[in-house]
């Protein structure tokens, strides 16, 4: 026999199981607990999993990000006093589960991505997605740029992910935003990196990523700028275009997110990037996405909780956006 699960629903917007009444590690995971697209008539941020990592140049388990972050996102509550908003009130966010996406076929997997991006956008609602390693950015913003033209990407990173190729290949993790670059999709004096460390392969890496329409605030600038001087900074790079925030979780110092395939030392904390994430209501934000979890370096969920808290904080920055429009 089916049972009813109790829900947080205020404002005719479905919310998360009720902790109050169901044990929170109880029951499936879906993000933060919250209804799935198909048990509900309608979305307005949809929440999706993309488990690919076939574009990885080191260690390999992004695929399972999207699960991991679910699994993580289990405490999350319906209030966010750092902004004064709750969430999922104020807006129906619902998860849209997992894109079965071919893993032994980068091409066709690219398509498959996009196509599904689409889908959600055709819908009217917005995307948060969960990857899944950065080569899905570049499927991702050919959605958004279909839809709002030239695109305004602030890009959270330890690398610049605008190399060329490895081993031939076009497509993969350390280059999605050069081939984004090459095909137009976006506003070219508009798109920022924060939080770039570690070695380089030249100097010259530098140079061709400030051609393809790249600023960067450095790592190291957060010690000068503090959390609001960056928001400054990206405030004044993408001025009132469509912005697209894509966060790479490793952003983040090793210490705050261990469980990924590329990590660098000397990052941010994650009060840090959750202080300049809270900056995004003030641009005109139109999706995002989180990458490179990968759980099988992770200890004690350190990544992934890390990584279901800064999709919280876009999900209520979504939210204020709503209400203020
Ligand atoms: N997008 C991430 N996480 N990493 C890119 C690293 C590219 C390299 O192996 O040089
Ligand atoms: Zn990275
Ligand atoms: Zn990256």
């Amino acid at each position: 026999m089916e049972q009813r699960t109790p829900r947080v629903t205020e404002n005719g917007n479905i919310g998360q199981v009720d902790a109050t009444q169901v044990p929170r590690y109880g029951g499936a995971a879906t993000f933060a607990r919250l209804p799935r697209w198909d048990e509900v008539d309608r979305a307005d941020v949809v929440v999706l999993g993309v488990p690919f990592d076939t574009g990885v140049s080191y260690r390999p388990g992004a695929r399972f990000g999207p699960s991991h972050i679910r699994e993580s996102s289990r405490l999350l509550r319906p209030y966010n006093p750092a902004q004064d908003a709750k969430p999922f009130a104020m807006q129906q966010v619902v998860d849209a589960g997992d894109i079965g996406v071919n893993p032994f076929d980068i091409a066709e997997a690219l398509a498959t991505i996009e196509a599904e991006a689409t889908r959600v956008l055709d819908s009217g609602a917005q995307l948060l997605t969960l990857g899944g390693d950065h080569t899905i950015a570049l499927p991702l913003l050919r959605a958004m740029h279909a839809k709002h033209g030239p695109i305004a990407v602030v890009h959270f990173d330890a690398h610049l992910d605008t190399w060329d190729t490895y081993f031939g290949a076009d497509y993969t993790h350390g280059t999605p935003f050069r081939r984004a670059s090459e095909e137009g999709l976006l506003a070219h004096d508009s798109c920022l990196h924060v939080g770039i460390r570690g070695p380089l392969y030249t100097a010259d890496d530098l140079t061709e990523d400030g051609d393809l329409g790249f600023q960067i605030v450095h790592s190291t600038e957060m010690d000068a700028l503090g959390a609001p001087g960056v928001i400054e900074r990206m405030r004044a790079r993408v001025g009132d275009r469509p912005v697209y925030v894509s966060i790479d979780i490793d952003v983040l110092d090793p210490a705050f997110a261990p469980g990924t395939g590329t990590p660098e030392a000397g990052g941010f904390t994650s009060r840090e990037l959750l202080a300049m994430l809270r900056g995004f209501a003030d641009v005109n934000l139109v999706g995002a996405d989180i990458v490179e979890v990968a759980p099988a370096y992770d200890h004690a969920q350190i990544t992934g909780i890390a990584a279901a808290h800064v999709a919280y904080e876009l999900l209520t920055v979504m939210a204020r956006r709503r209400s203020a429009s």
